[in-house]
């Protein structure tokens, strides 16, 4: 019988994804113990005492600062996150925040909600107080983008179609990113210099060790008198006391973040949403829909798209007995593997191996289905990480 995988939720995860996992052979719940898999968008799982029967962790989104990504590369276990699915709606958010600023629609509203009488008081309230909130436009102001992944090229290219000047930095690029780039956006050359050029400063970095607290206190006193500040990436990038620091001495205009706080909920000059930027219905679909068509394609036939730790490998299927691998990038180990399978007369029909740093993935086809004790065997080689046994099911 086909073997059902059981797929536990530690978030609401998109009914347009879950529907790829067919009941026939996923259980899937928030309350599924021992397994298999699990599906997570931004439940801080650093602390979760993971159970040993996981072989896959899924993010249905783009940050994985939440998912304890080394111990689980240590077992051999990878972590499949969905490039770019939700950077449309995080765009959307970070323009909408510029113009939040830009144009003081935060005092605003307040404004508008607090007034009172009839409409022609109303009338008269709203033209002697309208001043107070009169703002800039985009057009003509230069946007600092740090961080040219899928949000940071989409926002370029948004910022560029309002008439606004665009200048980027981003050490790490990579050559498709950097192709994919509009002609239009100015290289920087430094954190520092991009910060000293722009009225607008947007953040579209991972949580690393060498992202957090990317912008303090030097850095906010290099950025231009009265520009914003936004912070869509994640909290840490940001040290909100200096930013606090900025604003109060009247450097910075206004920080707008995903990431409210004690402090900046009581900040005038702070715009915080909560945790906002994909939170679109299109968003939480197609990042549903890729994990789970990714975490399917692993759970049943071992092939890797997409994830933080391990190569991309695929290969498909001519035999219906398969074995996937992970193990360390160390000399010797498919060497080792090969010579276990020969040993037990097994014949290698097919195979494919591929590493990304410490990490390395392979897949092997065979002729006839490897027993117990060899797959016992192999996983016991020192350096092997796991070992799946992957049959092609009848009705496949
Ligand atoms: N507020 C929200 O709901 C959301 C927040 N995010 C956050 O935004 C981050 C970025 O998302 P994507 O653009 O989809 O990721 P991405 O991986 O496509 O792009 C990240 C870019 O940052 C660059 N980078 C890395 N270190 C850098 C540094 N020190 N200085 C400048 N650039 C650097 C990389 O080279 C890469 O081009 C995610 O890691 C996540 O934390 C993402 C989606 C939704
Ligand atoms: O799932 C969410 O709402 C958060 C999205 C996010 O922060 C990410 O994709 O990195």
């Amino acid at each position: 019988m086909a073997k059902t995988f059981r797929v536990l939720t530690l978030n609401k995860i998109s009914q347009a994804g879950l529907k790829r996992l067919p009941a026939e052979r996923y259980q899937v719940g928030d309350k599924i113990a021992q397994p298999d898999a699990i599906l997570v968008r931004s439940h801080n799982m650093l602390e979760m005492d993971i159970p040993s029967s996981v072989v896959a962790i899924a993010r249905a989104g783009a940050g994985t600062n939440n998912v304890p990504v080394q111990k689980m590369s240590a077992r051999g276990v990878p972590v499949f996150n969905a490039p770019g699915a939700n950077a449309n709606a995080v765009k959307e958010l970070v323009i909408t925040g510029m113009l939040l600023a830009s144009r003081n629609i935060v005092p605003a509203l307040r404004f508008t909600a607090g007034l009172m009488g009839d409409d022609a008081t109303m009338r008269k309230q709203v033209e002697d107080g309208k001043k107070e909130y009169a703002g800039t436009e985009l057009l003509g102001r230069t946007l600092g983008i740090v961080g040219l992944g899928a949000i940071g090229r989409l926002v370029a290219d948004a910022a560029i179609g309002l008439g606004m000047r665009v200048v980027g930095y981003d050490p790490e690029i990579t050559v498709d990113a950097a192709w994919s780039l509009p002609s239009q956006v100015k290289k920087a050359h430094s954190i520092e210099e991009l910060l000293r050029h722009s009225d607008f400063v947007t953040l579209h970095v991972p949580l690393l060790d060498a992202t957090r607290n990317l912008i303090d206190d030097k850095r906010v006193a290099a950025m231009k008198q009265g520009a914003v500040l936004l912070n869509f990436s994640r909290e840490g990038i940001v040290s909100e006391d200096a930013v606090i620091a900025g604003l109060t001495e009247k450097h910075l205009r206004c920080y707008v973040c995903d990431f409210p706080s004690s402090k900046s909920l009581s900040n005038d000059r702070i715009i915080a949403l909560p945790h906002l930027g994909a939170s679109t219905e299109e968003a939480e679909e197609n990042c549903a829909v890729m994990v789970t068509e990714q975490l399917r394609e692993y759970l049943e036939h071992g092939n890797i798209t997409n994830t933080v730790n391990f190569p991309n490998v695929s290969m498909s299927r001519e035999s219906a007995f398969r074995v996937a691998i992970a193990n360390s990038n160390v000399p010797n180990m498919l060497g080792q593997i090969s010579t276990a399978l020969a040993k037990a007369s097994i014949n290698i029909h097919n195979m494919t191996n591929k590493s990304r740093g410490e990490m390395a993935y392979t897949l092997v086809d065979t002729d006839t289905a490897l027993p117990e004790t060899l797959i016992a065997q192999v996983a016991a080689i020192p350096g092997v990480l796991m070992v799946r046994a992957l049959p092609l099911e009848a009705d496949e």
